[in-house]
């Protein structure tokens, strides 16, 4: 692992500045990863945790698959976090142009939550995306553009109170043709954070949902995202590239309403397989003491201690940077030949680059603020963290 890291790092300094530099140089590295022991441990720890359900989790069928908590769920190993991280991160190359790190939009911000959609928003520039979007509500645009000129935010969202009955249909398709000007330009999107629940906001942000399913973009769900799709599962259900990150009442929420009974703990990896596997296809990264992650073939979990602060907006930092993450593992893969038995999940890979980057930045907050520690204290350290694992000059 240290010589290959070693390798890395000497070809990176070489680089020169073609156009196509940072993508070769992506190849080159992921051939150098392909034959290296690091990676191989990596694929043991992914796939050694493989449970082998007979359809893969992947029966065909719109509607949801019988509930098959029987299947083998084995034991939960800790991901190697820091490795995942080094590996998909994207060396920063002089011959990249604007966006080519990532284009996230947040879909999210209401007249009661302004600051969620923000933290999810800058946390995807901190940890290295070129361009973070927010889609608002009107009342919470302003607010959100005077946290920071960084992000791009459009005010294009309505709730019931500012509608009227006759003028629904016409608001919802003028919204939903604003934001198809934009969705395909995206690397991912997360739908949730600070959307409210306001009924006719939750249509459109179902319309959209949709939309970006058709045109293949990979969607990060979280907050109130969570409590859209819980009621109305089809708008996730056998999309792979769906990200779902509930807290333990989200996650609580979904188990009852999905598989018909209460979380339980003392068989909780096998629980989370099996809501992988009824709706199909997704990534769960039930969030708590350990972040566990599922995409109902392998349970992967990153407990590194990050802060005994709860305090609200981490899971925001967590959305923001999973969808930077799981965007950069995607690019990666697929800028890589992978040997044939590979079958790494870049969702996966998304989720536990994410799940430790928070963590550690959270850590090195606590020890700076202790309990006077807030969200925004531990968005400052996203930079430092990251640079420890992966220094920017490598
Ligand atoms: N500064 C902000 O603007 C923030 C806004 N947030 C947003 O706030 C919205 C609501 O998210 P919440 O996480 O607060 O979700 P909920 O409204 O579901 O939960 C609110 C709180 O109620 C309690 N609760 C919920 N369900 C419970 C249960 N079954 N049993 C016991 N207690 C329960 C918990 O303390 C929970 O944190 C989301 O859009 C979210 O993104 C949060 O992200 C936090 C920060
Ligand atoms: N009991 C815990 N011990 C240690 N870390 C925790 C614990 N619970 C949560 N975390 C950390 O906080 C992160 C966010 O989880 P949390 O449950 O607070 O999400 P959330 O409720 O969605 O947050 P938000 O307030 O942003 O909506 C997790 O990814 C994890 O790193
Ligand atoms: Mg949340």
């Amino acid at each position: 692992m240290y010589n290959a890291e070693q390798g890395e790092a000497t070809m990176s300094l070489s680089m020169g500045a073609c156009p196509h530099a940072w993508q070769h140089q992506l190849q080159h590295r992921g051939r150098m990863w392909a034959a290296s022991p690091a990676f191989r441990r990596q694929l043991f720890l992914l796939r050694s945790l493989a449970p082998t359900c007979a359809d893969g989790g992947r029966a065909s069928s719109s509607s949801l698959r019988p509930h098959a908590m029987s299947a083998a769920a084995g034991p939960v190993y800790e991901a190697d976090a820091e490795a995942v991280v080094r590996r998909i991160t994207p060396p920063l190359d002089r011959a990249r142009h604007k966006g080519q790190a990532g284009k996230i939009a947040i879909i999210g911000g209401c007249r009661e939550y302004t600051g969620a959609p923000y933290f999810a928003a800058i946390s995807a520039l901190k940890v290295g995306a070129d361009l973070s979007h927010v889609f608002c509500t009107k009342d919470a645009a302003t607010v959100i553009k005077s946290y920071s000129p960084e992000l791009i935010v459009h005010p294009i969202l309505e709730e019931s109170y500012s509608v009227r009955d006759d003028e629904r249909e016409s608001v919802s398709s003028s919204i939903l043709t604003e934001v198809i000007k934009w969705v395909e330009r995206f690397d991912c999107i997360v739908v949730g954070p600070g959307l409210g629940r306001d009924s006719f906001l939750m249509d459109c942000v179902s319309n959209i949902m949709r939309h970006a399913r058709q045109a293949n973009i990979p969607i990060v769900v979280d907050g109130d995202g969570l409590f859209l799709i819980t009621n109305n599962i089809g708008l996730v259900e056998d999309n792979s590239l769906a990200i779902l990150t509930p807290n333990v009442y989200e996650y609580k929420r979904l188990v009852q309403k999905i598989l018909n009974c209460e979380v339980n703990e003392e068989n909780a990896s096998e629980q989370l397989t099996a809501l992988c596997q009824k709706i199909g296809g997704v990534t769960i990264m039930k969030k708590g003491k350990a972040d566990v992650i599922s995409d109902g073939k392998k349970v992967t979990q990153v407990s590194t201690f990050g802060s005994p602060r709860r305090c609200g907006g981490q899971g925001d930092i967590l959305s923001g940077s999973v969808a930077v993450f799981s965007s950069w593992a995607r690019h990666f893969l697929l800028s890589n030949e992978q040997p044939k038995e590979t079958s790494v999940n870049p969702m996966v890979l998304g989720c536990i680059a994410g799940s430790l980057l928070l963590r550690k930045a959270a850590a090195l907050a606590f020890e700076k603020n202790k309990r006077s520690t807030v969200t925004t204290d531990i968005i400052e350290f996203l930079g430092q963290s990251l640079e420890d694992i992966c220094p920017a000059g490598r």
